[in-house]
């Protein structure tokens, strides 16, 4: 597994320093997201983008008052939290507090156009042969070193004919092939540790996040009966652990850069940032699709040349439920399935790019335009998913003759940063209500991402509207990558916790090598998630019932009303009759440890007897092995 950046080694100083250079250079906002994107020479100096007032406010659709991104603030809003450098590495923080306690381990692209919502352009092209590619190692020798600088970007060369594309000779070959393609993950779960920022250091906040290669420690400090401390550390195992030193640059190398290639290859892949509400979602997915943009038009514009591939990009969000098209006023969307199942975004504006420059001002458009409000841990946080879809189309006979149907798609959604009911008691009703249908989503998003995993002959995308609308990225040949976002502070441990706790889930989900043990591990899961079903993202009682009581005002007159009520209500009924009792099941989530430095797959989580599940995921661990089929 990958561990570059993730460890603090004799380079760690210099990605120290690297990283806050990338992101802290210019006082300009602007100028600070594409810095963190490794595109400054991107920066728009003129004035095609419009003027804050353009998208200042937007009032009706039941926003209440609900505020919006103006242009002034981007992704590294609200950076005043920020001391820079902030945090040293964490190894070098001292972990005193922890050694002397007691320790106890717990097992554990501009030529605008409306999208043609009838053109046939949510099906996949069939396979067409692609000649001329060149097939050489794709990641040679990346491991090694970070190349911050991508020199390929900040040459002033200009080659064929695509201004910001890359110097031929600079330029990455990517291998389309069949093979490649079944080599990247279906599921693939990172892990980021922000810094600590300015207010979790006034309140003298510890850094509880010990990360190693591909895998971290919590220390969660707790209290024994006498009011003694003691410190509970919970093991987890992901694909990669980013630590607070590693670059948006690397992020996009570990999570996107393996599935742009595939893209032209008939698949849909997702990549989407979860976790708590500050915890750096929004940081962490501004960067990548100007990076993924670029990647895609360079392999258009050279390992597939000629052969008429087109790139389009749309950007809309969901918020309350109902979506919004942030690249035309906030115009609200209808969503619509076709005979055949596939969604339609009716109304969507679509743009057909050529061009970094343009990307970059689209994108800036539209996070100027997403929903935001206060909450306790975000003065300005996203409270609504955002999805930048970008599009690779071609005409049917590859000439450009016929009408462009979709050959792959890869979306990124930035999630509105998930709450536990327990935080929004001192938030408003508007903002209880968001939390609510934030969590809802989530636990949607999850409940499908594992009946795929699981290959469930029904996966329950009418759960929530985030499902709905990214259902076409999870059938069929789709890659999904899920970025956890952490913060390290102490303050923050159960709301990481919970983050991990999911993307473990999620992770644990994933049948990778297919392995019996994997299968099993899975078969518990399965297990654990029937009678756990709300467990990670369910609000406390006096907050969810309130939510609950409380329905969205637009949902309240039926005019959208959906399955998702349905299923919301059936956890809820889940939920009172107890069946969350066993939460706490640490060892039931932490399914992969280390063991002196060596990671250890899966294993069967211990028997406990004071939980029922225990003995029904034994039992289903016995069907399997005796009958070999999933029960
Ligand atoms: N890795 C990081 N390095 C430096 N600063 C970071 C990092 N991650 C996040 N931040 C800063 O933390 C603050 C909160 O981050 P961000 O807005 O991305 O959080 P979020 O998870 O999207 O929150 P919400 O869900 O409320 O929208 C911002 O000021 C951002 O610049």
């Amino acid at each position: 597994m990958n561990a570059v950046g993730r460890q603090r080694s004799g380079t760690s100083a210099v990605h120290h320093q690297r990283q806050y250079s990338d992101n802290f250079l210019e006082a300009s906002s602007n100028g600070r997201w594409l810095q963190s994107a490794g595109l400054q020479h991107f920066q728009s100096s003129n004035n095609s983008v419009p003027s804050p007032q353009d998208f200042g406010y937007y009032g009706g659709e039941g926003q209440g008052t609900r505020m919006y991104r103006n242009v002034q603030r981007t992704f590294t809003g609200g950076s005043d939290l920020f001391a820079e450098p902030l945090t040293p590495p964490a190894n070098s923080r001292p972990l005193g507090n922890w050694k002397n306690r007691e320790e106890q381990v717990s097992p554990n692209e501009f030529s605008p156009g409306l999208l043609d919502l009838h053109s046939l352009d949510t099906e996949l092209l069939p396979e067409m042969a692609v000649p001329g590619h060149t097939s050489s190692v794709y990641h040679a020798g990346r491991r090694g070193s970070f190349d911050y600088s991508e020199p390929y970007l900040v040459s002033s060369k200009q080659t064929g004919g695509v201004r910001g594309m890359p110097d031929n000779n600079l330029l990455k070959s990517f291998a389309p092939d069949k093979e490649k393609t079944s080599n990247v993950a279906k599921i693939k779960v990172v892990v980021r540790k922000r810094p600590l920022n300015k207010k979790e250091l006034a309140k003298n906040e510890e850094d509880i996040i010990e990360t190693h290669f591909n895998s971290l420690t919590v220390h969660e400090t707790k209290l024994k009966v006498d009011l003694t401390e003691y410190v509970e550390k919970h093991e987890f195992v992901f694909d990669a652990v980013l630590n607070e030193e590693v670059s948006n640059d690397e992020v996009y190398r570990e999570t996107v850069e393996p599935i742009v290639p595939i893209i032209f290859q008939r698949t849909k892949a997702t990549c989407f940032a979860y976790g708590q509400t500050g915890s750096g979602k929004t940081y962490t997915m501004k960067p990548l699709p100007l990076k993924a943009s670029r990647d895609i038009l360079r392999l258009m514009h050279h390992t597939y040349r000629n052969q008429g591939f087109q790139l389009f990009f749309s950007f809309f969000e969901i918020y309350g439920g109902k979506l919004f098209d942030l690249l035309n006023d906030r115009k609200k969307l209808c969503m619509r399935e076709d005979g055949k199942q596939q969604v339609c975004i009716v109304g969507l504006q679509e743009y057909r790019v050529s061009e970094v420059e343009t990307i970059t001002e689209l994108i800036e458009k539209g996070s100027a335009a997403r929903s935001t409000g206060t909450t306790g841990a975000n003065e300005e946080s996203s409270r609504s998913h955002a999805i930048l879809q970008l599009a690779i189309k071609r005409s049917g006979d590859g000439s450009g003759s016929k009408p462009a149907r979709v050959v792959g798609k890869l979306s990124f959604i930035d999630l509105a940063g998930s709450e536990r009911g327990a935080d929004t008691t001192d938030n408003d009703r508007q903002t209880r209500m968001e939390g609510a249908e934030i969590n809802k989503s989530l636990l949607a998003l999850k409940e499908c991402i594992r009946a795929l995993d699981n290959d469930q002959g029904h996966i329950p995308f009418r759960g929530s509207k985030l499902t709905e609308v990214l259902r076409d990225s999870f059938v069929g040949d789709s890659r999904t990558v899920m970025i956890s976002c952490i913060s390290p502070s102490s303050g923050s441990c159960e709301h990481t916790l919970n983050t991990l706790r999911y993307a473990d889930r999620v992770k644990s989900l994933s049948k990778g090598n297919n392995s019996k043990k994997d299968i099993l591990s899975s078969t518990l899961n399965l297990k654990e998630s029937m009678t756990l079903p709300l467990a990670s993202v369910l609000p406390p009682a006096s907050t969810f019932e309130d939510d609950i009581a409380d329905s969205w005002p637009e949902q309240a007159d039926g005019e959208e009303y959906d399955a998702s009520e349905k299923f919301y209500e059936q956890e809820k009924s889940s939920w009172k009759h107890g069946k969350l009792e066993g939460y706490s099941l640490s060892n039931m989530e932490d399914t992969r440890r280390r063991d002196n430095g060596q990671t250890n797959w899966k294993v069967p989580p211990k028997s406990d007897p004071k939980h029922s599940h225990s003995d029904d995921g034994l039992n289903a661990l016995l069907k399997v092995i005796t009958t070999g089929k999933l029960v």
